[in-house]
C-alpha cells in the first residue's frame, strides 16, 4: 500500500476529490465513460461535496456503492440516500446511479437484477473505499456469512452479506470487482483506524477483508 498522510482532514477530503476527478477525467477521455464507486458511512460526506461541484461530463460517469444496507432510501443509515444527498446532486446530478437496493424483503431477492444492472459498467475505473475499526471494507466484515464465498476469485460481482457487526442484512461488491478496479483509493481518519490498516497489512483478508486489496492501494490518512 502506498500512505498518503494529510496535516488535517479538510485538507485531505479536498485533495483526494481533485485527484479521483481528475483520474474520471482521464478514463472520460480515454474511453468516453467511466465507472466510480463509493462507500457510504460516516467519512465520505465532504469528498462528495466537492466531487458534486467538479466540472466534468457527469452524464457518462456511472456511480456505484461498495456496499448498502438493506433498509429503505428514507432510512439515516442508507448509503443510497447519502448519494443523493451529498455527491449526485449540482454539476454531478447527470450522472447516472447503479443501484444495489430493491425493494424486496431480502438482499437475495434483488441480487439477480441488480448483477445485471452493474456488470456492464465493470470494471471500476475509481475505486474509493472505506475501513471499519474491525478492518471491514464494503460490506466485507470479518465472521460475516458469506466472506469466504465473496473472497474468492470467482466470486459473483455482488453477494449479500450479514454479521453481528453489520447490523442489518448487506449487500456488498466482492472482492474479484474491487480487485479489478482500475485505481483504488482508501479514505480513513483518525488513530485507531491507522492502527487497524497497519495491523491488516499484516494479516490475511479472512481476518482483516481491507487486505483484499493492499497490494493495490492508495490510502489516504488525516487525524
Ligand atoms: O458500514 C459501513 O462502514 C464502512 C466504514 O464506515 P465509516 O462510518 O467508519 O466511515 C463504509 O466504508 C461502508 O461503505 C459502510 O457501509
Amino acid at each position: 500500500m502506498e500512505f498518503h498522510e494529510y496535516p488535517d482532514r479538510e485538507m485531505m477530503m479536498l485533495r483526494l476529490a481533485q485527484r479521483i476527478s481528475s483520474e474520471l477525467g482521464e478514463s472520460l477521455r480515454a474511453n468516453g465513460r467511466a465507472t466510480l464507486s463509493v462507500p457510504g458511512g460516516t467519512t465520505p460526506g465532504p469528498v462528495f461535496d466537492t466531487l458534486s461541484g467538479v466540472d466534468m461530463d457527469w452524464s457518462q460517469v456511472c456511480v456505484v456503492l461498495n456496499d448498502e444496507r438493506w433498509v429503505a432510501e428514507d432510512n439515516p443509515r442508507s448509503n443510497t440516500r447519502l448519494l443523493r444527498e451529498r455527491l449526485l446532486r449540482a454539476k454531478a446530478a447527470p450522472a447516472k446511479l447503479i443501484p444495489l437496493r430493491a425493494d424486496t424483503p431480502t438482499p437475495e431477492e434483488a441480487l439477480d437484477g441488480l448483477i445485471e444492472g452493474l456488470v456492464p459498467h465493470l470494471p471500476i475505473s475509481v475505486l474509493l473505499l472505506g475501513m471499519g475499526e474491525d478492518m471491514h471494507t464494503a460490506s466485507l466484515f470479518p465472521g460475516a456469512d458469506n466472506l469466504e464465498a465473496a473472497l474468492a476469485a470467482d466470486a459473483p460481482p455482488l453477494m449479500a452479506m450479514r454479521a453481528k457487526a453489520a447490523g442489518e442484512p448487506r449487500i456488498t461488491l466482492t472482492a474479484p470487482v474491487l480487485r479489478a478496479a482500475l485505481r483504488v483509493h482508501v479514505l480513513i481518519t483518525g488513530a485507531a483506524k491507522r492502527a487497524a490498516i497497519e495491523r491488516a497489512a499484516k494479516l490475511s483478508p479472512r481476518e482483516a477483508p481491507i487486505a483484499c486489496v493492499l497490494d493495490q492501494a492508495q490510502v489516504h490518512w488525516a487525524e
